[in-house]
């Protein structure tokens, strides 16, 4: 929110009630309003007087444009509708995101990684699709994800904002999660330089702060954009965050962009990974398989001057926004021929590739993509040459067109609201149904809870009931190498040994406030998942009386800081 200035005056609009201010930005101040019918909060975003030259106005339709065409996706904030007020300042009205941005938590709220990493996943499917519709957007950063009612993250601001490279450096908000690229003496980027922020986003909601960010010393524009461009990036020095989510960004935010994903799906996928082998529910990805990219909506070149826009009605263009041409002169390309027509009918649909089972290597694009697909409800989309980053420079797009964006036959095959709506056909369902239905299911209740005695009856039979353990995340290899001064646990000792069971026990030299404990078996055979206790001992199982059990036991910090060397003891 920009503090240097007082907020506009909201405008008169029929059939909306003025609430209050939601923010101020560079080039327009939102608003909360209440629509009369249907009854509804909306926030209004209204250019700012100071905004009303002719480029701002076709930079600010042109995001309205933009937003509307992407409207359908689900991490991607709604548009309502657009139009000039009677103060002659334009505005548009999207739905309102009454929960705080992520902007306003990372820094002040400890983010888990389950939730970062389902947010990254929702918005890089948000980002593949702008980019497949042929947009960049530019300014990803975590004031710029909001959140929906249902708790979705809603990507916002496709705008003039920051939009220019130039004026990213000199606005500076954007700095902390602008990729080198753009920060160049002649700012360059592509897709990859969304992947870059998105990246840095995530790495900020881990880290509590932008990745290059140093707490205690000058974090001016100037030393941002010097370590930006060349220092390396720190792991997230948190135990919970698994290597394999440091590697993934860190490679998501390389300096070179040719070492990046190459897509945003590309890196949703690698994110997905990481859910899986962390045992999270896996991500859903939704992208539309429109294709835009042989429109060359973004200039292919930073020379390029085709001259088109010149007799364009807009003839400036926001910097950041690369638009398609949907007019039958230059049509969206149309995905490859399909062979199966049912296929062909579901591929202009918003697609949902729903979650792998199996595990999938992580080493490059090419492997992600390459994995088995339990369910698929459209053609999985696939990054081919057609999804090759799109070239972008703030020159080319000078001259870049500005047409209207019409909006994209989306066909929501999934999504929340098809929930709802299938919810809605099953209620109107008459009672016989129902009746019907109720006895299958009592049926199969009865047969299930069958089945549940007969397992329990058997486990306890064999003598193998286990208490249940939180699976806690492998320390990385940064993370054991930053350990600061805690100690090793002491004492570390069998405190009981019985036939199927060995308990051990430990002491801390110096306990700090929120102190754990991270243990688990050594095995030479076979790699064993660390598990995180708040107590000073533990009962591990084990098979025979003289079967051996070994452990190791560190101590971790609510700082994320552990033991330099683990304490070990054997049975
Ligand atoms: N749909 C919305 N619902 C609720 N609040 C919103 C909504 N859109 C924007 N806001 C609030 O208004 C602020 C300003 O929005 P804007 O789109 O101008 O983004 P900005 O990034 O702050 O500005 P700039 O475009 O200059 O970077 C946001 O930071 C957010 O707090």
């Amino acid at each position: 929110m920009n503090s240097r200035r007082q907020p506009s005056l909201p405008p008169k609009i029929t059939g909306f009630e003025y609430v209050g201010l939601l923010g101020m930005g560079g080039f327009a101040d939102v608003f909360e309003y209440r629509q009369d019918f249907p009854r509804r909060p909306v926030a209004v975003k209204v250019l700012l007087d100071s905004s009303l030259d002719a480029g701002s106005r076709d930079a600010f339709f042109a995001e309205a444009n933009i937003m509307a065409g992407l409207s359908q996706h689900p991490s991607i904030v709604t548009i309502h509708q657009a139009a000039i007020a009677s103060d002659g300042r334009p505005y548009f009205i999207m739905e309102y995101c009454a929960r705080p941005s992520l902007g306003a938590r990372f820094r002040t709220e400890r983010i888990s990684v389950a939730e970062t990493l389902r947010t990254g996943v929702r918005v890089a499917s948000a980002v593949e699709t702008a980019h497949r519709l042929g947009v960049l957007h530019r300014d990803i950063k975590p004031a710029n994800i909001l959140a929906t009612d249902f708790g979705w993250p809603a990507l916002t601001d496709f705008g003039i904002a920051g939009a220019v490279g130039e004026q990213l450096v000199a606005s500076g908000m954007s700095i902390p999660w602008a990729p080198p690229e753009l920060l160049a003496d002649e700012p360059f980027g592509d897709a990859r330089s969304d992947v870059y922020s998105l990246a840095a986003t995530l790495y900020s909601l881990l880290a509590g702060r932008s990745p290059f960010e140093v707490p205690g010393k000058s974090n001016a524009p100037i030393d941002l954009i010097t370590r930006i461009e060349r220092e390396p990036l720190k792991s997230v020095d948190r135990v919970d965050v698994p290597q394999s989510l440091n590697l993934v960004l860190a490679r998501a935010m390389a300096k070179d962009p040719s070492h990046r994903f190459s897509s945003a799906l590309a890196f949703a996928h690698a994110l997905q990974n990481v859910e899986r082998e962390m045992q999270l529910p896996v991500t859903g990805i939704d992208v539309t398989d429109i294709q835009a990219s042989s429109v060359a909506p973004v200039a292919e070149s930073r020379e390029a001057d085709s001259g088109a826009g010149s007799n364009q009605p807009s003839a400036l263009v926001p910097e950041n926004t690369h638009v398609t041409d949907s007019s039958p002169r230059n049509p969206v390309p149309k995905p490859p021929e399909e062979t199966d027509p049912e296929e062909a009918t579901r591929i202009r649909g918003l697609t949902t590739v729903e979650a792998q089972e199996e595990p999938v290597v992580l080493t490059s694009d090419v492997e992600t993509r390459l994995r088995p697909v339990t369910t698929v409800r459209a053609d999985e989309p696939e990054t081919d040459s057609s999804l090759a980053p799109h070239a972008w420079s703030p020159a080319a797009a000078k001259e870049a067109l500005v047409r209207d964006f019409e909006p994209q036959e989306f066909e929501q095959t999934t999504g929340s609201l098809g929930y709802f709506y299938a919810k809605r056909q099953q209620a109107d369902q008459s009672d016989q149904g129902m009746r019907r239905r109720m006895t299958a299911l009592i049926t199969l209740a009865s047969i299930l809870l069958l089945v549940l005695i007969l397992l329990f009856i058997g486990n306890r039979a064999l003598g193998r009931h286990e208490a249940p353990q939180t699976p806690e995340p492998e320390p990385t290899t940064t993370q054991s190498l930053d350990t600061g001064s805690v100690p090793a646990v002491t004492g570390l000792k069998v405190s009981g040994a019985y036939d199927t069971m060995v308990r051990f026990e430990w002491n801390n030299p110096d306990p700090q406030p929120d102190d754990a404990y991270v243990w688990r078996i050594i095995d030479v055979n076979s790699h064993t998942q660390n598990t995180r206790t708040t107590e000073t001992f533990v009962e591990v199982q084990r098979d025979t009386a003289e079967q051996q059990i070994c452990i190791e036991v560190s101590i971790a910090r609510a700082n994320g800081k552990m033991s330099s060397t683990p304490a070990r003891e054997c049975s």
